[in-house]
């Protein structure tokens, strides 16, 4: 049988890295080399499989990565994402980059980082979003020269504990539709006598209801009908499976920075 690739998991006690942890301890082709967290974490040099809930697997949460991994994985918040970064750069260990929220300063780091170690960045790992991104991308470049004009507006759903809005994914699919389309204002929520809408703008909506684990609508509003996309996560193993799709990918790469679009191969 082939040799396992040790991942180390930054984030590990947090939603994610909780499934991911889960995920990694029953993938043959995996093994859970670490189990990350914060030099302030409650849960420091506890067993990583009871804080997710699947009893001691022999993996204690702790801060620092040992000799031997293959990849790192970070889902955690912008600070741990540059500071992780920093040490797979310098170490030359791939990273899977999934936090959100990155001032443009911090995302300058892991651009940094991806020129001395392989980096998948990636606002969302959901195989689905992902799909979603492609037919957004088409559906823009359709549009494009529509007549009428087209206004999109772009909604995301998610639940109540989430620290940025609008998500990463909102954000990206964004970017994709004034990449195709060209509108150059980015603007969120609305209210008072705004006036007409222009069709420079993209509209984002940021929805904080319950356990909501992930749902982005991207509205495409034409003179006569509407054309929506709409991708809803019904768990966060979602994300999980690419992220460790993304591991496996990134493990056997070069420096550079990869997405999912390369993981997946769509
Ligand atoms: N790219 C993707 O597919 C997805 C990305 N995300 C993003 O992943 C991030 C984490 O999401 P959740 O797991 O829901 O959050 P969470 O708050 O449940 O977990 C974050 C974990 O990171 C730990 N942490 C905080 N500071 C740290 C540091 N300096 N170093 C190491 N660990 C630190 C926390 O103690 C916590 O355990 C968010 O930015 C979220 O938007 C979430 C889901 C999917
Ligand atoms: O915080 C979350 O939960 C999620 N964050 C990511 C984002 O900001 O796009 C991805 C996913 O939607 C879940």
């Amino acid at each position: 049988m082939a040799v396992p690739i040790r991942i180390a998991i930054h984030g590990a006690a947090g939603r994610m890295g909780q499934r991911l942890v889960a995920l990694t301890h029953v993938d043959p082709e995996l093994e859970l080399a670490a189990a990350l967290e914060s030099a302030s974490s409650p849960v420091l040099g506890q067993d990583a499989g009871e804080i997710a809930g699947l009893g001691k697997i022999g993996v204690e949460i702790t801060t620092s990565i040992p000799e031997h991994v293959d990849a790192v994985i970070d889902f955690s918040v912008p600070e741990g994402a540059v500071a992780i970064a920093g040490v797979c750069a310098e170490r030359q260990i791939p990273l899977v980059e999934a936090t959100t929220g990155l001032s443009d300063e911090q995302r300058q780091v892991i651009l940094e980082a991806a020129q001395l170690t392989p980096v998948v960045m990636a606002p969302s790992m959901s195989l689905a979003v992902n799909l979603a991104m492609k037919l957004v991308a088409e559906a823009g470049k359709a549009l494009k020269n529509l007549p009428g004009g087209v206004d999109v507006e772009i909604v995301e759903r998610h639940h109540r504990f989430k620290e940025d809005a609008p998500s990463g994914t909102a954000l990206k699919f964004g970017e994709i539709v004034a990449t195709e389309m060209g509108q150059s204002e980015h603007k969120h929520g609305r209210e008072g006598m705004t006036g007409q809408r222009s069709q420079s703008e993209i509209g984002y909506h940021a929805l904080r209801t319950g356990d909501n684990v992930g749902e982005h609508q991207i509205i495409f509003g034409m003179m006569g009908e509407t054309l929506e996309v709409y991708v809803r996560g019904h768990t966060r193993d979602s994300y999980a499976y690419g992220a460790l799709a993304a591991a496996k990918f990134v493990a056997t790469q070069g420096a550079g920075l990869y997405t999912m679009k390369d993981v997946l191969d769509i």
